[in-house]
């Protein structure tokens, strides 16, 4: 008998790990509480993108007197949005038939069975109490969204509460700055609905660069979404009138008077079903600690996903599950963070990045940087979509590209064209000798690439200019700083 693998949760991380071990040639089970997917075809990226671009056509429909347009704008139906988001959805998900795909590849698939936990380290038992054993185990059953332990949270909504909106509110209090809360910001003010978006730390998105926090909470704050930052929420209170937030910032205590109060405040792992003491496997506050080849603190369990909060995103999820089902069924010790993931999120403007941050960046070596506003790109000024920019970041000996952080028009397609050119190993002059269709977005990393190569004395041929953008990389110095970038 081969090695048998059982793998909890059928997200795209344990997805991941079943093919990658039954292709492997382990015989692999997969338990999945409801029903193969996970939340990214319930709450997740689907639906919300959908969402995203229903709000994105509100929005576009206000624009149209710029391309000498007229028309009646766009009114907004809230149920209908949400319906007709939960349909494309359900459309993804159909037609990627997981279940079927997963058995034609010898997994054995166990669908809504309810949550499953360890009996002992080697024996898993399903709600429905049917038994497993395995020689090695995949974890992956994800996360689900923090509330606070604050007065009154009880009048708070979840972010899966959301879903169940019949009317659009006329005021919405969202608590939580990073993606998600800024993704539903974005998404409630272009429907119409006055936005109050209060985080904790000293900027939006904490985790992007400084100049994508600054560039998204400026125009924010020009869309009228009122952006509270280094602020600590207090209480909620219930009046005849709606909702009120109550919250700190350094300026004093302020209110938000609202009808919907949202929480999106991380996303703590699905640990409390799963008996991991039975199993050896230890946690790190509400997440299962990994080491780099992410295996647990019981050598023969590896986590995988939102689980090990290590990074939240699909493409992490899938990338973390395969390199698992290698390490379980193989015994190899590959680690999973050798290959440059790119991320997005589709707010309006959208970020996108792939890389440290130029902080992280500088601290880690000798850097140079570039940035690129896209006002001096012909597609954004031909679309109206000059806000935004592209910073590139290289490694000033090698002069390969180490970094991509986008805020603006297509950031999430931008960036993939960093995380290519990273994965090949290119070089800032390599890449701006690619000659890229005219006029797109995706030229923004050729300009940044050639002011790169300019700043670090590596220009092919003595190039000054980019001959399709027909832009001067001298001149650029007037209107963006080379070798530092500062707000936008
Ligand atoms: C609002 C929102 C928007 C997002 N947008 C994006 C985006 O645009 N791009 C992106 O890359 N990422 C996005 N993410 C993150 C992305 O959805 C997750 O990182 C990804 O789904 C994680 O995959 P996973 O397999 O680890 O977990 P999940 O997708 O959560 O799957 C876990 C599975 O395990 C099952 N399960 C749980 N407990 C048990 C148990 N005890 N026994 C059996 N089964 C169990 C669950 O039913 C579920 O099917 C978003 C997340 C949110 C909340
Ligand atoms: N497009 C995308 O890729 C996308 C979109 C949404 C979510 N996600 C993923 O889902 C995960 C969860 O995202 P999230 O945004 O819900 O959580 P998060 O943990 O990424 O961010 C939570 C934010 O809330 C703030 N916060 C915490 N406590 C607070 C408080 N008491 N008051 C005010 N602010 C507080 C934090 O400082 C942080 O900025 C993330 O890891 C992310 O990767 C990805």
């Amino acid at each position: 008998m081969g090695m048998r693998v059982v793998v909890i949760g059928g997200g795209p991380a344990g997805l991941a790990a079943a093919l990658r071990a039954a292709e492997l040639g382990a015989e692999v089970t997969l338990l999945e509480r409801a029903r193969l997917g996970g939340i990214c075809f319930e709450q997740g990226p689907a639906p919300v993108r959908a969402l995203a671009h229903a709000a994105r056509l509100v929005r576009d429909s206000t624009t149209w007197p710029q391309f000498g347009l007229r028309g009646p704008h766009a009114e907004v139906d809230m149920h209908a949005v949400i319906e007709a988001a939960r349909v494309t959805a359900a459309r993804i998900h159909e037609s990627k038939n997981l279940e079927g795909y997963a058995r034609a590849r010898g997994v054995t698939v166990v669908q809504n069975a309810g949550a499953s936990h360890f009996v002992d380290p080697r024996t898993v038992r399903t709600e429905r109490r049917q038994i497993f054993t395995a020689d090695r185990f995949v974890i992956a059953t994800g996360g689900h969204s923090r509330s606070l332990t604050i007065p009154g949270n009880e009048y708070a909504s979840s972010y899966a509460e959301l879903w169940a909106l019949e009317e659009l509110p006329r005021r919405i209090a969202i608590v939580g700055g990073a993606s998600t809360g800024c993704q539903l910001a974005s998404v409630f003010i272009d429907l119409g609905v006055e936005v109050t978006l209060v985080e904790t730390l000293d900027r939006l998105v904490p985790a992007e660069d400084r100049d994508v926090s600054l560039g998204l909470e400026r125009t924010f704050r020009a869309r009228g979404v009122r952006v509270s930052t280094s602020a600590r929420v207090e209480r909620i209170d219930h009046t005849s009138e709606g909702l009120v937030l109550k919250y700190h910032t350094p300026r004093g205590v302020s209110e938000a008077a609202v009808d919907v109060v949202v929480f999106a405040i991380g996303w703590p792992g699905n640990i409390d079903e799963l008996n991991l003491a039975a199993a050896g496997v230890r946690t790190s506050g509400s997440h299962i600690r990994v080491d780099e080849q992410l295996r647990t603190t019981a050598p023969h369990v590896f986590a995988v996903g939102d689980i090990n909060g290590l990074s939240m995103l699909v493409q992490s999820a899938a990338l973390q599950g395969r390199v698992a089902a290698e390490n379980a069924v193989l015994g190899t010790r590959r680690t999973w963070e050798s290959i440059p993931i790119s991320s997005g999120c589709f707010t309006d403007p959208e970020y996108a990045s792939v890389g440290p941050t130029e902080d992280l960046a500088r601290r880690r070596g000798p850097v140079a940087v570039a940035l690129v506003p896209y006002d001096q790109l012909t597609r954004a000024v031909v679309d109206h979509h000059t806000d935004g920019f592209c910073k590139m970041i290289a490694d000033r000996q090698s002069g390969q590209l180490v970094a991509v952080h986008v805020l603006g028009e297509n950031a999430s397609e931008i960036v993939q064209i960093g995380s290519t050119s990273i994965a090949a190993g290119l070089t800032v002059e390599q890449i701006s000798d690619i000659p890229f269709a005219y006029p797109t977005y995706g030229q923004v990393i050729a300009l940044g690439a050639l002011r790169l190569a300019h700043e670090l004395g590596r220009l092919p041929r003595g190039r000054t200019w980019d001959s399709t953008e027909m832009s001067d990389v001298d001149g650029t110095r007037d209107t963006g700083p080379i070798s530092h970038s500062h707000a936008p």
